[in-house]
């Protein structure tokens, strides 16, 4: 079978650091207005992606954090969950994307703390797995972020961790990895969320890391990239959720990083700045934070420190006193 992959052009190209500052600081403005209403549905998730990605290369500097810390108080619910825009239902996607932004500006302690801990407690289901909503959809990748949220909080004490734990451990799949529920296929996003999860609560023992390394680090392709599952194409944000789960498993060294580098920086648009999913598409905040976190964790040029299990920069991780477990 005809392994599908990318031709990268040979120019192994450098970053242009300077152009990806102006893509995040205009996101949203005149030049991607129709963009970003069309993004409406994920604002806050936006916000997130563009503000981390903006702190790493912009050592550490947010504008306008007043401006930005009045939209994520529009968009709270009295229930405690956090909608992606005014007017929008809350969710456990936007709730962490809500805690992340604030705790990037120094400002967690100024949120309804106590009503955000009963919302995501509300959400975790008698299996210890966790729905999104009320409407019921369960998939590990909340299980991520209602533990990442709590964690943020210093509240993970607040709900069933024993469970929440047991729960993951149900998608664990022979190959090492893990998928949305108990019996689904394993996906390198949901990967990282699974790990990510053992990771906050301390249970990596419960993963094969030898398998599960092994599966990870057959989503290189020749181009350098990293795909989320075999036979499907290379894309930037694969680099993050593949690349960092082999960081937090101590098996970051089983993919060859330079080759992966080329990937990721071929991804780049060196006219407007920012990173597409693979060379020659269009840039958008979701890659952009994905690939210079990949790149971070690679200690390329002056990008500051990330932690793997957050995707947050370290320095935030550390201000909160959070120690994620790593296996090294
Ligand atoms: C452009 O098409 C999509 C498809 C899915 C989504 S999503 O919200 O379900 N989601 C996140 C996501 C976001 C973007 C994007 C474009 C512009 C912005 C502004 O900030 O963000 C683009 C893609 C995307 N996807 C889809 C995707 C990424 N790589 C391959 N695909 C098919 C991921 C998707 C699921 C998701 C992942 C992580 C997360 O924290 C939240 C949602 C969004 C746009
Ligand atoms: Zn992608």
């Amino acid at each position: 079978m005809l392994q599908k992959d990318v031709k990268l052009d040979n120019t192994t190209k450098s970053w242009v650091l300077k152009k990806h500052i102006d893509f995040l600081q205009s996101f949203g403005k005149e030049r991607h207005q129709y963009e970003s209403s069309m993004m409406e549905f994920l604002r806050m998730s936006g916000m997130y992606w563009g503000l981390t990605a903006l702190y790493l290369i912009n050592d550490g500097k947010i504008p306008k954090e007043d401006e930005i810390f009045e939209y994520v108080k529009s968009c709270e619910h009295s229930c405690g969950g956090y909608s992606p825009a005014p007017g929008h239902d809350p969710h456990l996607l936007y709730t962490l994307s809500a805690v992340q932004i604030a705790c990037l500006i120094n400002r967690e302690s100024e949120l309804p703390i106590e009503k955000i801990v009963s919302y995501v407690s509300k959400l975790q289901q008698d299996d210890g797995s966790f729905t999104g909503d009320k409407w019921g959809e369960v998939d590990t990748r909340y299980s991520f972020c209602a533990l990442a949220c709590l964690s943020l909080l210093g509240k993970l004490n607040e709900i069933n961790l024993v469970k929440a734990v047991e729960f993951v451990k149900c998608c664990q799949n022979f190959d090492g990895g893990f998928g949305s529920r108990p019996g689904a296929e394993s996906h390198g996003g949901l990967i990282y969320c699974c790990v990510g999860s053992l990771s906050i609560a301390g249970r990596l023992d419960l993963v094969d890391a030898d398998t599960l390394g092994w599966w990870l680090a057959e989503r290189q392709l020749p181009s350098g990239g990293l795909n989320g599952r075999p036979e499907k194409l290379p894309d930037v944000c694969y680099s993050w959720w593949v690349f960092s789960t082999l960081n937090i498993l101590g098996r970051d060294h089983w993919i060859d990083k330079e080759e992966l580098k080329t990937f990721i920086l071929a991804s780049q648009d060196n006219e407007g700045g920012g990173f597409s999913d693979r060379p020659g598409d269009e840039p958008d905040p979701f890659h952009t934070l994905f690939g210079l976190a990949a790149l971070s964790l690679m200690s390329y040029d002056k990008i500051l420190p990330i932690d793997p299990t957050f995707c947050m920069p370290k320095a935030v991780i550390n201000r909160l006193g959070l120690k994620p477990q790593t296996l090294s």
